[in-house]
């Protein structure tokens, strides 16, 4: 296993990625950039674009060489029972395999592996790429202890880390922090989209949106208060921003379709583990 230090986390893991797309690229990228010396990646992906200095793969190459550390399974979850069974090698040799496929369980892609592997099903999400993204570990009982410390430092180095005991919180967590982006990115254009038919130019109304929500998150990042206060201090007794709660905030609106939402999502979680 690579030496591991404060300065440099990342130098020395060397690493194999099955998958760089968009997550496993936003994966590479918060890496690459926090020290994981490129010759140390390797990348089975037929089509992605690579960074330079990262070698690409074939699945007969990767399994040829000698062992990387970790495997990061960052596949679609519906490839994954046809691609994982040749990687089975690596899993015999040692390397641990740090799945971030929705829904795929611990138990599912341990037996793809050959039955024995070591696995850490982790949910992180895209904001990774920039260093701040949001993850949630959960291990096998064929992780010691120095490969989890490793897989919490990759996941560490790329933002927040939280481990479960309980493998089925995975699919809420999918749901919420996985998915998450997607929902802040979706009322960035719904912001943008109500100042447009508000009146404002389409560009503009884009523009203050985008503004608003990223000042938002480094407000909410680097304040004590919790979102509650930091939403009433932009409430005016009878003000402006009142009007646009009162129907926000109304029985049947914002919460309950968020809840329906996530409850969606964690349901399409539990679909794909077959
Ligand atoms: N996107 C996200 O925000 C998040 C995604 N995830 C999980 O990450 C995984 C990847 O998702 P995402 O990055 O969005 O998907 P992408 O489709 O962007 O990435 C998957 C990559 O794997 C490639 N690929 C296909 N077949 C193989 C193969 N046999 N060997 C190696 N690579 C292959 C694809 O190539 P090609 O396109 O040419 O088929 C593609 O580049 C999923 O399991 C998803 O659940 C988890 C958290 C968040
Ligand atoms: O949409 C998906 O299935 C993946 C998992 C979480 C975010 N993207």
């Amino acid at each position: 296993m690579g030496c591991l230090t404060t300065d440099t986390p990342l130098a020395g893991v060397s690493l194999l990625l099955l998958g760089c797309g968009k997550m496993g690229g936003a994966l590479l990228n918060g890496w690459l950039g926090r020290g994981l010396e490129p010759s140390a990646v390797h990348v089975v992906d037929p089509l992605a674009d690579l960074p330079a200095g990262v070698t690409r793969l074939t699945a007969e190459q990767a399994v040829a060489l000698p062992p990387p550390d970790v495997c990061l399974v960052a596949i679609k979850p519906q490839v994954v029972p046809e691609v994982l069974p040749a990687y089975a090698p690596l899993a015999q040799a040692g390397t641990v395999f740090l799945s971030v496929a929705a829904g795929k369980t611990i138990d599912g892609l341990s037996g793809l592996l050959g039955g024995d592997a070591a696995v850490v099903r982790a949910m992180p999400n895209t904001p990774a790429a920039v260093g701040r993204g949001a993850s949630v570990l959960c291990a096998n009982a064929r992780v010691p202890a120095p490969t989890r410390a490793l897989c919490e430092t990759l996941m560490a180095a790329v933002g927040t880390v939280e481990w479960v005991d309980d493998e089925s919180l995975i699919d809420a967590v999918t749901a919420l922090s996985g998915g998450g982006p997607a929902y802040v990115f979706l009322l960035v254009e719904c912001l943008a989209e109500a100042g447009r038919a508000n009146g404002l130019p389409a560009d503009l109304a884009m523009r203050l949106a985008r503004s608003t929500v990223a000042g938002s998150g480094a407000l909410l990042d680097g304040s004590a208060e919790d979102a509650a206060t930091l939403r009433k201090n932009v409430t005016s007794h009878k003000g402006t921003t009142a009007a646009a709660l009162a129907v926000l905030m109304a029985e049947d609106a914002l919460q309950p379709m968020v809840t329906r939402a996530i409850a969606a999502a964690a349901e399409r979680s539990r679909e794909l583990a077959s």
